[in-house]
């Protein structure tokens, strides 16, 4: 038996389908599709603009490159999130460190790049482990800033997977601020969205802080 759910607002093109039988959740998430032949023509124009005709041959087909380079990067991979019955009743964390991030900021279509520490603590069910990399790819691959990227993974693990408590850390670096602009080479975002009891009870929080190798 399977249904349709749709996720909540603010995720409005995000469809998933359920599998009772199985308990495994089939996340797509759309983009309302991009466009690539108008990305194409976009990108010819902003090579216009910047006064770069296709003078070369790696440039020719660049427009269609940098099309179709954005369209990959703005569609995360569909995947299944498995869960299983918690049948050893196990109640201390699981976390997941140096997940690799990479997303673009929606301020300069910049890259920033770095790590994720996403954990749970479980409550009647655990999650498969590959899938905390997955829901942060879910997210990361969307024009962002780090925050908001931080809060919807949380988010939507408490949602889907009902733990106990969820913590997420980002830190990472945006060429925004190390290319261009302050040129703050090396320096390092971070940031924690904390929900249920790694936000409420001290000990917990402080738990997740010292596993995820981040003072808090
Ligand atoms: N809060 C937040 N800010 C971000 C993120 N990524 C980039 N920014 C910042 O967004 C801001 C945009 O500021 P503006 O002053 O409009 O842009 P700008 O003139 O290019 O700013 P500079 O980078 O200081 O040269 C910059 O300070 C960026 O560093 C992010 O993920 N979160
Ligand atoms: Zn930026």
């Amino acid at each position: 038996m399977s249904e349709t759910v749709t996720q909540p607002a603010g995720d409005p093109s995000s469809v998933a389908s359920l599998d009772h039988q199985h308990r495994r959740l089939r996340v797509v998430r759309g983009r309302g599709g991009v466009d690539l032949d108008a990305a194409e023509r976009a990108v010819t124009d902003l090579l216009i603009a910047l006064g770069r005709q296709a003078e070369s041959e790696h440039l020719a087909d660049t427009p269609r490159r940098v099309a179709r380079a954005y369209a990959e990067l703005l569609a995360p991979r569909e995947f299944d999130l498995t869960t299983f019955p918690n049948e050893e009743g196990y109640d201390e964390l699981v976390l997941a460190r140096d997940i690799p991030v990479q997303s673009l900021c929606e301020h300069h279509l910049l890259p920033f790049q770095g790590v994720a520490h996403v954990g749970y603590l479980p409550g009647d069910r655990i999650l498969g482990l590959s899938k905390l990399a997955r829901v942060v790819e879910l997210f990361a691959r969307d024009l962002q800033v780090q925050e908001r990227l931080t809060k919807q993974v949380a988010g939507w693990l408490q949602e889907h997977l009902a733990p106990r408590g969820v913590g997420v850390v980002i830190e990472a670096e945006h060429l925004c601020m190390s290319m261009r602009g302050v040129q703050a080479r090396g320096s390092r975002t971070v940031t924690s969205a904390m929900q249920g009891l790694l936000r409420e009870d001290a000990r917990s929080r402080q738990e997740f802080f010292a596993l995820a190798g981040v003072s808090s």
